[in-house]
């Protein structure tokens, strides 16, 4: 196959085509991208007494725990506390454990920094110290350190600590306990509430991110962090929608929600520290603001909505309002006077679901955000122009879940678009099933546990389709981000993680390879066949002079490409990073570096070849002027 590659760009590439899309699912958050070690840590929304209230603590050594609602609570947040009974008659250490999220990753050399609240419901004269510890599967001591507790501490005490572990352990399944001694402390009962450990996080943020899964999606260079949702966003009810102000302050005022997702969020990953957390990734954020219908089914009236778009100003004063709003001030108090970089709202989560109300939701949050914030931009997220919406969305968010080959045949997608003024947010997209008659089904039935070669090629040759149409397609992100190994809800991830690895997929590395090779201008080139198997886009990045050809070989067998550039000063040689192999085949927990970008020296030139190797993707980067 010849290509012409012209030495004259199309139009420019924005800044933001390539980044993240965030919801907790899979315990992407809780359990996963939020550094918090302690699962169930406050008793968020439990029953005391169910079955699921004392889920991940278990007794030691004959302690009685039990899950109570507290006559005087922490904090009206946090109605629960774990209600311990040191019995009479034991010997060593007596108290609770708490297993983590399937485990708790400990390194030794490392410090984990924690903190508890306790009280005595009944003075009385024990003066002692108990033992903060985290203990292997073995019940080895991994590090430990004590702190002090009084009898007549009858109110509330937050008692912070940290733990230098020493040892490391041979697995994951590791523990943290607290235990008091069981002579001294015989017959005392305490009750605990909010306890907390952290492992160091990234930029060391105080309530910030586990610095490998961060570090990983750090690796990509996102440059937009769309969040909170996707379907977390919604709630099942309206009450159970996700709530800005719920989730800003101090922990100990977080009531925590029920996540669409089937486990409790803490709401500890709340506003500002996704805010921060975009600083520190250098990524935008594409804030989602709920737009009046819950995944139950509810819509609110258009006449009721007063009070919900209310909240939805108050989230954006929350990122950008000056000390004119209240919002604004809080933000600074939390110790961010500057307003965050915003542009981008999305209004709602896939309400194609709901399209029927869409139309006069959109209109009322539309218009009256619009009224708010006029330099912002309002993202809709029916199906474009299905139903016809008043104002006329300046954006739509589309999202497709397919085959790896479907996402091979449809990289022209965009280039029909009527260039209408309107952009295109392909906020979720993903080849997530071999199987076109059952996408979403199981694994039995086509659904990929994790990306494999094939998908992930035919991932690129729709983003090569997304480069070329970057003149409508503003930003692109590969759906779900993060998802535990095995306590999930959807697959595949692009991000795979247990409590102590980070497994970056082949939909990872093209990500990555796209992301970290991004050019300012689109230069035109012969169109690939949009029925074919190969497919390529050529940008340039104007601050170093480089050409940087993208291809995708979705086909099994190589393809010779002959390129011929107009440009006139052509280095001889570049650089190829190439991601290929078996095309069913992945990177798994068992074989985490299967397949990885190989990088080689290639000749270039005016005109050169390159054979792109069957089922592969490829980046060639050399110097055009
Ligand atoms: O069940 S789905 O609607 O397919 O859920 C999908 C779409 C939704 O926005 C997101 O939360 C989820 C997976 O990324």
């Amino acid at each position: 196959q010849t290509i012409s590659v012209s030495s004259t760009a199309s139009h420019p590439i924005p800044t933001t085509l390539w980044g993240f899309m965030f919801e907790d699912i899979s315990h992407s958050g809780d359990g996963g991208l939020y550094g918090e070690l302690l699962q169930n840590r406050a008793f968020q929304l439990v029953t005391p007494g169910s079955g699921n209230a004392l889920n991940s603590w278990s007794a030691v050594n004959g302690a009685t725990i039990s899950v109570i609602r507290e006559s005087t609570p922490i904090s009206t947040a946090l109605p629960n506390a774990l209600h311990v009974v040191i019995p009479t008659g034991r010997n060593g250490g007596v108290g609770f454990a708490n297993a983590g999220f399937s485990g708790i990753a400990v390194t030794s050399g490392t410090t984990y920094t924690g903190s508890f609240f306790y009280r005595f419901p009944a003075s009385s004269g024990f003066r002692g110290s108990a033992t903060v510890s985290l203990q292997s599967s073995s019940g080895s001591t991994l590090g430990d350190t004590t702190v002090s507790l009084s009898g007549a501490q009858t109110s509330w005490a937050q008692v912070s600590f940290s733990i230098r572990a020493n040892s490391t352990p041979g697995d994951l399944n590791n523990r943290f306990v607290i235990t008091l001694d069981g002579g001294s402390a015989a017959g005392q009962t305490i009750n605990f509430g909010l306890l907390s450990l952290f492992p160091p996080t990234f930029r060391n943020r105080q309530n910030g991110m586990r610095n490998d899964i961060a570090s990983a999606l750090a690796e990509v260079g996102p440059s937009f962090w769309r969040f909170p949702g996707g379907n977390n966003l919604e709630g099942g009810t309206v009450d159970q929608r996700w709530q800005w102000n719920a989730t800003v302050g101090p922990l100990q005022n977080r009531a925590g929600r029920q996540g669409d997702w089937g486990y409790i969020n803490t709401d500890g990953l709340g506003l500002f520290e996704y805010l921060l957390w975009c600083e520190d990734l250098g990524a935008e954020p594409i804030m989602a603001v709920w737009s009046g219908f819950a995944l139950g089914g509810t819509s609110v009236a258009q006449n009721q909505l007063g009070p919900f778009i209310q909240q939805s100003i108050d989230q954006i004063n929350f990122v950008i309002g000056d000390d004119s709003t209240e919002p604004g001030r809080l933000r600074a108090s939390l110790g961010h006077p500057d307003p965050f970089k915003l542009t981008y709202v999305e209004i709602g989560n896939e309400d194609f679901f709901a399209a029927n109300t869409y139309t006069f939701r959109w209109t009322t949050y539309a218009n009256a955000l619009k009224n708010a914030f006029p330099q912002l931009h309002f993202i809709a997220t029916t199906n474009v122009n299905s139903p016809v919406l008043t104002p006329k969305p300046t954006e739509y968010d589309v999202h497709v879940y397919q085959t790896p080959t479907w996402f091979a045949q449809n990289s022209f997608f965009y280039d029909g678009f009527a260039r209408d003024g309107t952009h295109y947010f392909e906020g979720e997209y993903a080849a997530i099933s071999t199987n076109p008659n059952d996408i979403f089904g199981p694994p039995s039935d086509g659904r990929l546990i994790f990306p494999t070669v094939e998908s992930a090629a035919g991932e690129a040759a729709f983003m090569t389709g997304l480069e070329r149409n970057s003149d409508i397609v503003f930003a692109a992100s590969y759906a779900p981000l993060l998802g535990h190994v095995t306590n999930n809800q959807w697959t595949p991830n692009l991000v795979a993680f247990d409590a102590g690895n980070v497994y970056r997929s082949t939909s990872f590395y093209v990500q990555k390879l796209f992301s970290q090779n991004r050019g300012d201008q689109y230069i035109p080139s012969t169109l690939p066949s949009s029925t074919g198997t190969v497919f390529w886009s050529v940008v340039r990045k104007t601050s170093t002079g480089q050409l940087i050809i993208k291809i995708s070989n979705t086909g099994s067998s190589a393809a010779r490409l002959t390129f011929n550039l107009a440009f006139n000063n052509v280095a001889t040689s570049g650089t190829a990073q190439v991601l290929t192999g078996v095309p069913t085949s992945s990177n798994t927990p068992q074989n985490p570096n299967l397949i990885t970008p190989q990088t080689s020296n290639i000749s270039t030139g005016k005109s050169f070849t390159y054979n792109a190797p069957a089922v592969s993707v490829n980046v060639l980067t050399f110097g055009a002027s």
